[in-house]
């Protein structure tokens, strides 16, 4: 049977993050940690023509050899992306011996985590995975949920945070909060922002706040 794997979002904001090897698969890795606020040191005698721009511009530090033990330390993740199986695996026992947590580009047996696919909608986050399985339906699952849950999320989810700071602060009674809660997610607010009828989905919140007898 499969490995099941247990599901988290980290918040590497300000974390230092180390990716060895500077080819594609490390681009795509590096890009993800930065968009996160990660600090990202990578290890790689080459760079893609991106990760090197990355370099120049300051947003990535580049330590210009071929890996090293000891290397790898006092970091919060590491990445092994070299196309070396023998580098990779040397990257994740020296991470092992650390107890730093380890992503493996080619060898899944030996990632303590695996990278997912991720649709963003804002605050909306949707990680899938195949525990390995299968990246290409990963991606496959990742297009079909684009096109199901689109950019209408990111306004929606940014009223119903702000509905709920402002209950969370006025209303007591948590039942009474989750009811209202409830009921925003079940109405026809998500289709009217969809439409771009935006003061017609605010005049529904506050419509359901006032039944609630909240404002
Ligand atoms: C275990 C894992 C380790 C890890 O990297 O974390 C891993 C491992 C490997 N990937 C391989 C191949 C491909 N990977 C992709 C794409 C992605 N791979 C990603 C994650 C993962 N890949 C982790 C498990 C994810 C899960 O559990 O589902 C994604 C989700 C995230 C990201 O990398 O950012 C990103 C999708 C981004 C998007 O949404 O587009 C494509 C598709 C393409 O390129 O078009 C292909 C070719 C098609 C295919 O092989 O299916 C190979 C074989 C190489 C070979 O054949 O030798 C290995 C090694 C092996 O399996 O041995
Ligand atoms: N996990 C994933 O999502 C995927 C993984 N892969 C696998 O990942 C591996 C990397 O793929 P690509 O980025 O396409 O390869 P690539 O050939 O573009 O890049 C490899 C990089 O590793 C560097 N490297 C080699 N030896 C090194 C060492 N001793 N120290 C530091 N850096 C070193 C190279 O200089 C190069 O920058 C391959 O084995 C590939 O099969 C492939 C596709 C997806």
């Amino acid at each position: 049977m499969t490995q099941r794997l247990y599901a988290a979002f980290l918040n590497l904001q300000g974390k230092d993050c180390i990716v060895v090897g500077g080819g594609t698969v490390a681009e795509r890795k590096v890009i993800a940690l930065l968009e996160c606020g990660a600090h990202v040191r990578v290890i790689s005698p080459d760079l893609t023509p991106h990760l090197q721009r990355l370099v120049c511009g300051g947003q990535v530090t580049h330590v210009a050899r071929r890996y090293r033990r000891g290397d790898v330390k006092q970091a919060a993740v590491v990445i092994a992306a070299t196309d070396s199986l023998d580098v990779n695996q040397a990257v994740a026992d020296e991470a092992d011996e650390h107890r730093i947590w380890v992503n493996v580009a080619n060898l899944p047996e030996r990632c303590t985590f695996v990278v997912p696919s991720v649709v963003r909608r804002g605050p909306l986050s949707i990680a899938i995975t195949t525990s390995g399985m299968s990246p290409a339906v990963t991606k496959l699952v990742r297009e079909e949920l684009e096109s199901q849950f689109g950019p209408e999320y990111e306004l929606y989810l940014q009223k119903m945070g702000e509905v709920r700071k402002r209950l969370k602060s006025t209303v007591a009674d948590e039942n009474v909060r989750r009811e209202v809660f409830r009921r925003i997610a079940r109405s026809d607010v998500l289709a009217l922002i969809r439409e771009g009828n935006v003061v017609e989905a605010d005049r529904r919140i506050a419509e359901i706040m006032r039944r609630q007898k909240l404002t």
